[in-house]
């Protein structure tokens, strides 16, 4: 396959476990990885190796893999996290480097040449040892544009094969990441990366704009995982692609489902029932009018098959449903009532609803049959 049109660089394994209270043993990380290289992720961000002993053995073992996915491994401007990231085997780090003037001050005490200097260091030090080389400008959504531009044409100008623009506290709509990115994208000749933050819902919305405004390649989570409200969910912005943008990227999209309920069970983080592509309601169906259209042409309340995404269409009756819905369980099972019988069974699986504070299980619908006494209708 010609190299895709965007490249996906997951970083489940960095800012995913960057979530407050998760932590991914060898094992799971190794999982993890695997399934990302086996869907058709192009590139993997697998860790920090600054953090010692446990991380390093785990990154490690992913570099032992041999995966198709090239492997990144993130890494501060500083010379011994680069020396880190070498002990496990990898070939390719990202620098990260502090854009805005909140963190040079926070950081570096204001000092921002002494910034560029360890950016230029590092960077140096990291293509003497052979390695391959991005650079990612932390807060770049709220970092004085002009100084920003300065920074990615350094990092250009200094040898490092790719810029990231990271909306590091979410703080863009996608038509400010547009404009923002664009700029930096006309500037530069070496690619630019999206990373984009979901603190106001909009991560996913903000890497499409900009990947729009022509980044190469996007920063994505499984399920959204990561620092605070999480990142762009890789499920969301390969979907999005694929299916509004009509750009197929490679992934093997069938098995996203899988690879979200791996992340949520090594995150212990579920994944809420309206999650986009992944929740379990996105291809159920209760409301009335809705089944009662599903059920003729499932395009009516789908924008794509369930089984694209991994998914089975699930039809349930409860509080919502209609007649045509209810008419339908009963047949399947053997059942004819007339209208009147119908619509007293709707009434008592309105009411059971209620009270159970969910949908009913076919059997729950059956047992209302039998309570109902429309026994001449059972075949
Ligand atoms: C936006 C992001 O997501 S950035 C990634 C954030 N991820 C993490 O922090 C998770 C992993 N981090 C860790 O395990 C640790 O923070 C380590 C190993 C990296 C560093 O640990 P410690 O030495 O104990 O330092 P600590 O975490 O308390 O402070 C961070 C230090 O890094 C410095 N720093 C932060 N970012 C950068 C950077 N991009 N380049 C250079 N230095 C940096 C800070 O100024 C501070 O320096 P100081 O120790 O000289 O005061
Ligand atoms: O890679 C970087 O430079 C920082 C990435 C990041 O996690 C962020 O800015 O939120």
């Amino acid at each position: 396959m010609n190299q895709p049109p965007v490249l996906i660089n997951d970083t489940t394994l960095r800012d995913g476990e960057q979530a407050a209270g998760v932590a991914f043993n060898l094992q799971e990380k190794v999982a993890i990885a695997k399934f990302l290289d086996d869907v058709g992720v192009h590139e993997i961000e697998v860790g920090i190796p600054a953090m010692g002993e446990e991380e390093t053995r785990a990154i490690q073992a992913i570099a032992n893999l041999d995966l198709r996915a090239k492997l990144l491994g993130w890494n501060r401007a500083v010379i011994s996290d680069i020396q880190a990231s070498m002990a496990c085997g990898l070939k390719r780090v990202h620098i990260c480097i502090p854009v805005s003037g909140v963190q040079i001050s926070t950081k570096f005490q204001g000092q921002w040449r002494i910034t560029l200097q360890q950016l230029r260091d590092s960077i140096n030090f990291a293509l003497d040892n052979g390695l391959w080389v991005a650079v990612g400008g932390e807060d770049a959504s709220r970092a004085d544009k002009n100084f920003l531009l300065d920074v990615a044409l350094y990092a250009q100008e200094l040898g490092a094969s790719r810029f990231r623009f990271c909306d590091t506290v979410g703080v863009l709509d996608p038509f400010a990441t547009y404009h923002r990115v664009r700029k930096i994208v006309e500037a530069l000749a070496i690619p630019v990366e999206i990373h984009t933050h979901n603190d106001f819902g909009l991560a996913t919305a903000n890497a499409l704009a900009g990947i729009e405004a022509g980044c190469l390649t996007a920063n994505t989570t499984v399920n959204g995982l990561g620092e605070r409200a999480g990142n762009a969910a890789l499920e969301e912005v390969v979907m999005a692609l694929k299916r509004i943008y009509n750009l197929d990227i490679g992934i093997d999209t069938p098995k996203l489902l899988d690879l979200s309920r791996l992340v949520a069970a090594a995150s212990r983080c579920n994944v809420p029932p309206w999650k986009a592509i992944v929740g379990e309601n996105t291809f159920a169906h209760e409301s009335g009018i809705h089944a009662h259209s599903v059920l003729q042409n499932p395009m009516t309340y789908e924008p794509f098959s369930p089984e694209e995404v991994g998914w089975e269409r699930r039809l349930v009756v409860g509080k919502h449903s209609g007649r045509h819905l209810l008419s339908q369980v009963l047949e399947e099972n053997g059942i004819n009532l007339n209208a009147e019988e119908t619509k007293s069974v709707l009434e008592a699986v309105r009411k059971a609803s209620v009270e159970k504070k969910r949908s009913l299980t076919t059997q729950e619908v059956l047992d209302l049959v039998q309570q109902g006494r429309y026994s001449h209708a059972l075949r």
